[in-house]
């Protein structure tokens, strides 16, 4: 049985200065279940498309939905349990450093009203998932990067979202703690959430080679067999293209 869309974008346009499109016209459709790589180089527009998927910044121009309902028409208050279906995991791991590492996982489920007892034994199934229960009382900014990364990474799924999204979630990390990182990635995919990584490093593909290949360049998506033949050619020994 086919799968079906759970992101759609439809002739997306982003801008923040007049006149200056980061996108310009980009159509994607990702569905549930998929585990895609978003590639482009530095500045290409991976950032704030992750950021338009969170709800955090909107289009310009068209429409995005996520499972139907286009997000930026949601109302005030449906917006929290929006946001509570994507899980984002960013670069610098944004973890409240002093705390320790059970508090910042168990954050979202608080947020999200869970009950005290749930809070307490989703942290521990999480700690265990990403091999951290032994450091559950430990500050955050004792741990190394890969480990903070892993607990970034429990925090993003404590609540069980549709999507994962994470914006270069190895860029601050030796490749040991990256491969890691990505095995983690590649179990919650395995366990039903569709996920969106987005990098400028192409050593991160063969991590999940089956994994499908976006590319954005100059505002528009490709897939990576029309972007190699349409666009790294034209682009070759010229700016912006990695
Ligand atoms: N809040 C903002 N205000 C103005 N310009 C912005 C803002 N956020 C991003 N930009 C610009 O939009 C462009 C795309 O940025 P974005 O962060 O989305 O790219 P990226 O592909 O994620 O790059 P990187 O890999 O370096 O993170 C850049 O030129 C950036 O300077």
């Amino acid at each position: 049985m086919a799968s079906l869309p759970l992101i759609q974008c439809f002739h997306v346009a982003k801008s923040y200065v007049a006149g200056e499109d980061i996108l310009r016209d980009a159509n994607l459709q990702i569905l549930k279940g998929e585990f895609l790589f978003l590639m482009g180089p530095s500045g290409a527009g991976k950032s704030t498309f992750l950021k338009m998927l969170l709800g955090l910044e909107a289009p310009t121009r068209g429409h995005i939905l996520v499972d139907g309902r286009n997000i930026h028409r949601l109302s005030r208050k449906d917006i929290p349990a929006y946001r509570r279906t994507v899980g984002m995991v960013f670069q610098d791991f944004k973890l409240l450093p002093r705390d320790s590492v059970a508090y910042n996982v168990a954050l979202p489920l608080v947020a999200a009203g869970r009950p005290p007892g749930l809070v307490r034994s989703k942290v521990k199934a999480l700690l265990q998932f990403v091999g951290l229960e032994k450091k559950a009382g430990t500050p955050c900014c004792r741990l190394s990067g890969g480990e903070q990364q892993r607990v970034a990474l429990a925090r993003a799924v404590a609540n069980d979202p549709w999507i994962l999204l994470a914006d270069e979630p190895t860029g601050n990390l030796d490749p040991c703690a990256s491969a890691v990182v990505m095995e983690l990635m590649k179990a919650v995919h395995d366990r039903g959430t569709t996920v969106v990584v987005a990098t400028h490093d192409p050593s991160l593909l063969e991590h999940i080679p089956e994994a499908r290949r976006v590319h954005i360049h100059e505002g528009v998506f490709y897939e990576e067999a029309e972007a190699s033949s349409t666009v790294c050619a034209s682009a070759l020994g010229g700016p912006g293209w990695d």
